[in-house]
């Protein structure tokens, strides 16, 4: 697909990356970790869980395996998840899976002039580990910012519109990429281009970062 973007905004989890890896690898390591690391880290963790309901550490450790339960996109614990992957991204337990199109795709797209951004439910420290650390090299390099759930849920439009500020270009120069149709409709109501990626062919505007020419 030919577009006329000058700025590329990309999910993570089902776009770039694939959904397997966040729900069997990266969900699961923070879940089996999160007591432990709560306890380990209280004063790191503190202003994280006063956002968390809950009146002690257990009643809030409970409102956040119900979040992983349904895959809340909640601030907090995505801020948690990130600072738990931390270190599974230091020891070499975890390394961030990129598909080879989608590494190819952002490397040709910056060095034809584009600027690369991501918005994604993963906190920003997380969007950089999984970018910084991934089995296609260290593709940080190629962003120029990152976007998370502080600026907005990514199902509202209002959300593109301040990310369209935030890069300081008109949406419609902007090109969104995302597997999930509720935010493609948002980002294309705030004005943006969008294309609708489905690593599994069966739907979509594409399955490859390969047919996609911003
Ligand atoms: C930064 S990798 C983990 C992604 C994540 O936590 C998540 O919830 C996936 O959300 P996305 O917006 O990338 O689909
Ligand atoms: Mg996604």
């Amino acid at each position: 697909m030919a577009m006329r973007a000058r700025a590329v905004l990309t999910d993570i989890e089902g776009t770039t990356s694939s959904i397997a890896f966040v729900a069997d690898t990266l969900f699961p390591y923070a879940r089996e970790r999160m007591a432990g690391y709560v306890a380990a880290n209280a004063a790191a963790v503190a202003p994280i869980l006063a956002d968390v309901p809950g009146e002690n550490i257990p009643a809030k450790l409970a409102t956040l395996a119900a979040w992983m339960d349904i895959d809340a996109k909640e601030t907090p614990l995505k801020a948690l998840q990130g600072m738990i992957w931390a270190d599974g991204y230091a020891d070499g337990a975890l390394k961030g899976h990129v598909y080879a199109d989608a590494a190819e795709g952002l490397r040709r797209w910056k060095a034809a002039g584009l600027n690369l951004y991501v918005y994604s439910s993963g906190s920003i420290a997380a969007q950089k580990l999984i970018f910084g650390h991934s089995i296609e090299g260290d593709l940080t390099p190629l962003f120029s910012g990152y976007f998370d759930t502080t600026t907005g849920p990514k199902r509202e439009t209002k959300s593109y519109a301040r990310i369209a500020d935030a890069i300081g270009l008109p949406a419609a120069d902007i090109l969104f990429l995302s597997d999930m149709p509720a935010e493609i409709a948002a980002a294309r109501a705030a004005g943006m281009a969008a294309i609708l990626v489905d690593r599994t062919g069966d739907a979509g505007d594409v399955s490859s970062f390969a047919e996609i020419e911003p």
